[in-house]
């Protein structure tokens, strides 16, 4: 299928639902439409801000990954002009967001295009910073639970939320006993038939997406910052693809955020609207923090095959890179016992499961495509691990020397790097980590 440009046609949301429909077009010598739906938590007595209208102007555009992959077009043109700032961030999310898929389908192209816009408007007057409860976007997984209870602690009465919230979700926010609000987003069923016939598909940016719906609910909703629990190692790219770093976790990664807080300040004039409060630390690290919170131990779940549109699991699979990383990452901070109750089997005890150990060690593979840590941060792990399985005992023989002494210099329990914080939630996290 070939097409020449991708458009957006129109958008509709009507406030008394919380509906809006998104229209995207592939136009080309057979145009293709398609229409996604987003349904937002009405709030009871509270008018639709324009800041809220402004956000959708980005989801709309944003949200459009998913069906541009079906062709990628080597034009995109927005429907409205934009700030600078909003271009750079819409260029960023359909040419590095898209890198896995480009890089997959071998389309050098996808990462030379340029998102264009009928003109440039200046950018908005930064307005107040919005005080008020956190929004706390809420995955399933270990890391929104650390920021969620960080959260609580520190008095904030965080509000979770999540996006088409599954029974793994709607369980940790049980268990966190706060009530939470969902969205809902419908993707257009002909993608899947498309799919089924073989058109061209790959992984789409979905935190991008996720993101500019936990704003708009913030916006709308009248709530202070959305505070996302993207961890350090998210930054860090899989290879190096034409000169482009290929990154699956892209739209998690600390320049994403810091493309999205610009965009989205100078469309709308909202000052610190979205950060990752867990930015600076590694995902080992975040392991340990978890590991003091025992009350989530019967629902947490960070496997992404539980999180899959059809045929989900129901936990954790206990065979992907993901469940080997967390595994991995957790044993060093909990009896064998728990960890083994939490996944619902010993993955070390499983001998078939070294192969996946050592792709996460950096022995002879890129780190896989997946939502997982540094090879250096398994080193480590493995490095403060007894030889009590035979797992473990197989990995400790085949990493070489050399590897062992990196790790011996690791700061992974040190938290640095680039962040995007506000100070007083920056002084949450120093004493959490203290
Ligand atoms: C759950 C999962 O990992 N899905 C990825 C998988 O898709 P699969 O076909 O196995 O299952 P579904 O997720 O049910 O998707 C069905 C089709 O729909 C397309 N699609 C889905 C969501 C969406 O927003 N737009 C879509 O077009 C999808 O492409 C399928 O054709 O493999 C796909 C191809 O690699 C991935 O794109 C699916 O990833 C989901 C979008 C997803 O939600 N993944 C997150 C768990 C995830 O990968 N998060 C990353 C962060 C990535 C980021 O930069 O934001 C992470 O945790 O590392
Ligand atoms: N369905 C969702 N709705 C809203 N926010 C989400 C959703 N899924 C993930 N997020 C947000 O995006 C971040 C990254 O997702 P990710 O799946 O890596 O995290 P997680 O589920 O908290 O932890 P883990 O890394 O253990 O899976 C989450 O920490 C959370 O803030």
């Amino acid at each position: 299928m070939q097409f020449d440009v991708m458009r957006f046609p129109s958008y509709a949301f009507d406030p008394t639902t919380g509906v809006a429909t998104f229209d995207y077009l592939l136009d080309g010598p057979s145009p293709l439409r398609f229409t996604e739906t987003i349904t937002f938590p009405v709030p009871a007595g509270r008018e639709v801000p324009e800041t809220f209208q402004r956000v959708l102007d980005l989801l709309h555009v944003v949200a459009g990954v998913s069906y541009f992959k079906v062709g990628a077009p080597p034009r995109v043109v927005t429907p409205k002009p934009f700030p600078q700032q909003v271009t750079d961030y819409l260029t960023a999310v359909y040419t590095e967001g898209m890198a896995e898929y480009a890089y997959r389908n071998q389309l050098p192209h996808v990462l030379e295009l340029t998102v264009q816009t009928p003109g440039v408007i200046p950018a908005a007057v930064p307005a107040e910073v919005q005080g008020g409860r956190p929004l706390s976007a809420v995955g399933g997984g270990k890391d929104s639970i650390v920021t969620l209870e960080i959260l609580r602690a520190a008095g904030l009465d965080p509000v979770p939320f999540s996006v088409n919230p599954n029974p793994v979700i709607e369980n940790v926010n049980a268990a966190s006993g706060l009530p939470a609000l969902a969205a809902r987003r419908k993707l257009d069923p002909e993608l899947f038939a498309l799919n089924k016939a073989g058109a061209l598909n790959g992984h789409i940016p979905v935190t991008a997406i996720n993101s500019l719906i936990a704003v708009a609910t913030a916006v709308w909703h009248g709530l202070g910052p959305v505070v996302m629990s993207n961890e350090r190692s998210a930054s860090d790219p899989n290879l190096i693809w034409n000169g482009h770093e290929v990154n699956h976790q892209w739209s998690k990664g600390v320049v994403a955020e810091g493309l999205l807080r610009d965009a989205v300040a100078a469309y709308t004039g909202l000052v610190d609207p979205y950060f990752s409060l867990l930015r600076t630390l590694s995902e080992l690290h975040i392991a340990q923090l978890f590991a003091g919170y025992t009350a989530y131990d019967d629902v947490v779940t960070s496997c992404n095959q539980a999180f899959k549109l059809h045929d989900p699991t129901t936990r954790w699979c206990g065979d992907c890179p993901k469940c080997r990383f967390v595994f991995l990452a957790m044993a060093p901070h909990m009896p064998r016992a728990r960890l083994t109750r939490i996944f619902g089997s010993d993955l070390f005890a499983d001998e078939a499961q070294t192969p996946g150990f050592l792709e996460l060690l950096g022995v002879d593979a890129h780190k896989p495509f997946e939502c997982v840590g540094e090879a250096e941060e398994c080193l480590v792990a493995l490095a403060l691990l007894p030889d009590d399985a035979p797992v473990l005992v197989a990995l400790r023989a085949a990493v070489p020397d050399s590897a062992w002494a990196d790790a011996s210099h690791s700061n992974v329990f040190t938290p640095g790097g680039p962040h995007h914080i506000p100070p007083a939630y920056y002084k949450l996290l120093t004493e959490a980590t203290a």
